[in-house]
């Protein structure tokens, strides 16, 4: 078993920093998943588990980009205009063309078709004059317009696909034009995840008038939703009641079939808690600060010998550290690497003051005029406030050293589909 933080990050008066979460999150978890090799269909979303390297290079042949005419533009350097040529013959896409072409003579080429032995510069069908079997091209055309040049796309012997990147359709594409069937991909990280307090249910007939207190759980339903989107297999772990037996055996048992065991809720005040004990009796788990808001409290451990991380139980807090923290214990485990969230720049449309230290995630929406991006803030910044999130396109980050933004500051943002995967 690791060690998961350093003194400095269990010191209850320091704040951990995102990229230092991060980076005792990289130095501590290795892969946790096995290698399948699988019909290139049932890749999609999965993480690659091995360089591709190209057999051959594409496009394998010169061939044409239109349909047109095909002549030697050294020809056209011996004639004046009207540049007419006598039509030779046919190059079909999927056919090669028997013969090289004759000195000043055309081929008609199809949009694919390999260029003929001679031919290298193409003329557009529709800027062609043809007169039974003379065609007249135009000038004006560099040597070479229009053909697509072999190895203009992949070059053999180059790796193409690299290991550690979620299969998207693209990269099916490309592997397709390789003529692979099969890739070896990492089996989706088995995930089982829970929530707890015991004032969170899952009860259809829960109804606040006779269960005062009680709240419908929405992070369970919210981060399995989030995880689903990564591939991943998740399981439903369900709500941990305040009962130290029940979590340990619920814990244990979910440590049998999982990779990584997530909860949320119940972190802040780790020190009285039941989930604290449980796991300290059965595996491991340190309680980190980040320097963050949301999202300032976060549990981190082991089940057993099973990575373990405990979000914060308020909605927004626990959407937020998932996305900045726990989807890169994801992608650590699930061989996704190396993994970051895009962040693009906006310019501020709003006033804010924050504390310094602190790297603030607010919720955004984005709106474009005359060419400019603009950020707007969501009115509301409490982390229970889950539709912030719904009526948001992204997080904007601000930095731990700035104390104030004002209108036409410039602004780093997350798209909120870059997190959804
Ligand atoms: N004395 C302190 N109190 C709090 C601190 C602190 O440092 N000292 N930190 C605050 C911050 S920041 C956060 S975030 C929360 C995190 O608390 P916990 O992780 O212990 O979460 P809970 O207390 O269990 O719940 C907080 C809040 O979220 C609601 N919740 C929990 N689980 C769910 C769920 N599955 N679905 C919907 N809502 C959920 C819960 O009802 C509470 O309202 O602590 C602050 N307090
Ligand atoms: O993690 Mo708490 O705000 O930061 O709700």
């Amino acid at each position: 078993m690791v060690q998961l933080s350093d003194d400095c990050c269990n010191a209850s008066s320091s704040l951990l920093r995102v990229e230092q979460a991060r980076e005792i999150i990289q130095r501590n978890f290795s892969i946790a998943v096995l290698k399948k090799t699988l019909s290139l269909e049932d890749t999609e979303n999965l993480v690659l588990a091995e360089d591709i390297i190209a057999p051959f290079s594409l496009p394998p042949h010169d061939n044409s980009a239109v349909d047109g005419f095909g002549i030697s533009y050294a020809d056209l350097a011996k004639m004046s205009p009207p540049y007419q040529f006598a039509l030779q013959g046919t190059a079909k896409a999927g056919h090669v063309f028997p013969d090289p072409l004759l000195p000043f003579h055309a081929i008609k080429i199809f949009t694919g078709a390999v260029l003929p032995s001679n031919v290298d510069t193409i003329y557009m069908l529709e800027d062609c004059e043809i007169n039974g079997d003379k065609v007249t091209v135009p000038a004006g055309l560099k040597k070479g317009s229009n053909t697509r040049q072999a190895g203009e796309d992949i070059t053999k012997g180059q790796v193409i696909l690299h290991q550690g990147i979620r299969l998207r359709p693209s990269h099916i594409g490309v592997a397709a034009s390789l003529g692979l069937t099969a890739l070896t991909c990492y089996m989706p990280l088995r995930v089982t995840i829970f929530s707890s307090g015991d004032e969170i249910t899952r009860s259809s007939q829960m109804s606040y008038k006779k269960e005062a207190g009680r709240i419908f759980d929405s992070n369970t339903p919210m981060l399995k939703s989030l995880l689903h989107r990564l591939g991943v297999d998740v399981t439903d772990g369900g709500v941990l009641p305040d009962h130290p037996q029940t979590i340990r055996y619920k814990l244990q048992e979910a440590s049998q079939r999982a990779d990584l065991i997530i909860s949320s809720g119940g972190v802040s005040v780790g020190e009285e808690d039941h989930m604290k004990a449980v796991i300290t009796e059965i595996g491991k788990i340190d309680f980190w600060r980040l320097a963050i808001k949301p999202g300032k409290p976060l549990a981190m451990g082991y089940i057993g010998q099973i990575p373990y991380v405990g979000l914060p139980g308020n909605p927004v807090a626990s959407f937020v550290t998932f996305a900045v923290i726990a989807r890169f214990l994801v992608a650590q485990l699930g061989g996704e690497r190396p993994f970051n969230l895009p962040v693009y720049n906006a310019i501020a449309d709003f006033s804010y003051q924050k504390k310094i230290g602190r790297r603030e995630y607010l919720r955004i929406t984005l709106t474009r005029s005359e060419g400019i991006l603009k950020a707007h803030k969501f009115p509301r910044e409490g982390a229970g406030i889950l539709t912030s999130l719904t009526n948001s396109h992204a997080l904007a980050e601000l930095p731990e050293r700035l104390t104030s933004l004002s209108p036409g500051d410039p602004i780093s943002f997350i798209p909120l589909e870059a997190i959804y995967g």
